[in-house]
């Protein structure tokens, strides 16, 4: 891929027409570095993104083509906005034709294509690429992404859950064979296909628990937090839905027993230079409009009472940070562009 010179990095979205794929739209066209060449439905194959995207009238030509490697063939960059199980059937072709993806579905988050099979309910079309992929989290695997060829985007619940824990298990601090996450989440999380439990009439002024038993993120939690531990840990994860359009909650429970440390140092150490992490000072409470639109994740530490319990909490907006801003995160580090570049807007408040 060349960044140099004239030649702006040339981009395509595999689903468009989505939440994620929309919110890349919105990141993308303005971004300074990169000409979005290629997006793709199958639904709206023909017709222009400005008659289907009203917002973007005037901002935009580009015509919704299918998804085919055709199609993108002229594309340094692929981002996959699709359902999980889609973007496996064809990274390959494109791989093997020298293209790079950030795939924000789950296709290649799990390292273990059988695990992958039994949360996914199908077998992985291409399990010998998975190894090659780059977990997208730059808080954790900046260096890895600079090069990486295929980068698998993290979840958005598994996004706001790992950062809350992530420097206290790093250090040794937390008892990780009992974490608690849990975790609130806005309707669009559940993506734009028509489903009646996420109607106005079905969600408006509710709020419920689900994915109790087990929810698809636990495998992607526990395989990351593993690996920061260095062995098995021990989650219990229970997602909710809110009546709200974005934004995840997530209250973290670690057991920590040393009384030593200044947990508000080392979190705000762990994330000294971090563009899109925020510790806020002892006693704040963060609000997820503070996130809504904009890629930061914002993080609070508390020990209520002085026990041995200590709660993070942590909140995103699961479309940026939690899909779309992160993924652009990714391709910034990837392409050699500040990282922050195209993600400087602030949260839309109110
Ligand atoms: N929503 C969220 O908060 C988050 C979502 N994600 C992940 O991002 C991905 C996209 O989510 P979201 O935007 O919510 O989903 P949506 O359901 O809103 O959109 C899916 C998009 O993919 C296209 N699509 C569907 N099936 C295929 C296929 N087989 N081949 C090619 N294109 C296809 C659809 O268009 P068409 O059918 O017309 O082709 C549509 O544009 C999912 O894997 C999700 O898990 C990750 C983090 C957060
Ligand atoms: C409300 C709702 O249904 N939320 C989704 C959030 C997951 C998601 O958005 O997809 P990723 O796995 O790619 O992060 C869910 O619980 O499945």
């Amino acid at each position: 891929m060349s960044v140099s010179g004239q030649h702006r990095l040339q981009v395509g979205i595999v689903g468009g027409t989505g939440y994620t794929g929309s919110e890349l739209l919105r990141l993308l066209l303005p971004h300074p570095g990169v000409d979005v060449a290629t997006v793709t439905s199958r639904a709206e194959a023909g017709r222009p993104l400005a008659e289907a995207y009203p917002h973007l009238r005037g901002i935009t030509d580009l015509v919704f083509r299918e998804p085919d490697a055709a199609a993108l063939s002229g594309c340094d960059v692929v981002f996959f906005a699709t359902p999980h199980a889609a973007a496996m059937h064809l990274v390959p072709e494109l791989r093997a034709a020298g293209q790079r993806v950030i795939d924000l579905s789950a296709d290649f988050r799990l390292r273990d294509p059988d695990l992958w099979a039994q949360w996914y309910g199908e077998p992985h079309a291409c399990p010998d690429l998975i190894e090659s992929a780059v977990y997208g989290l730059p808080e954790r695997h900046r260096d890895s992404l600079r090069d990486a060829q295929l980068v698998a985007c993290p979840g958005c619940y598994p996004t706001s859950i790992i950062l809350a824990m992530l420097p206290l298990l790093e250090v040794g601090l937390a008892d990780p064979a009992r974490l608690v996450a849990d975790a609130k989440t806005g309707v669009s999380g559940a993506g734009r296909t028509l489903k009646t439990p996420f109607l106005f009439g079905e969600m408006a002024e509710s709020f419920k628990a689900y994915g109790v038993a087990g929810h698809r993120h636990l495998p992607e939690i526990r395989q990351v937090l593993g690996n920061v531990a260095g062995g098995d840990v021990g989650l219990t994860f229970v997602p909710h839905l809110v009546p709200m359009v974005r934004g995840i909650h997530a209250t973290c429970y670690l057991d920590v027993a040393d009384r030593d440390t200044d947990l508000q140092a080392l979190f705000e150490q762990r994330y000294a230079g971090e563009p899109f992490v925020d510790v806020m000072p002892p006693g704040a409470t963060p609000e997820t409009r503070t996130v809504r639109g904009s890629n930061t994740c914002r993080l609070a530490v508390h020990r209520p009472g002085g026990g041995d319990v200590v709660v993070v909490l942590s909140v995103i907006d699961n479309l940026v940070k939690g899909a779309a801003g992160q993924a652009v995160q990714c391709l910034n580090l990837m392409a050699g562009f500040e990282e922050t570049a195209g993600l400087t807007s602030p949260a839309l408040v109110p």
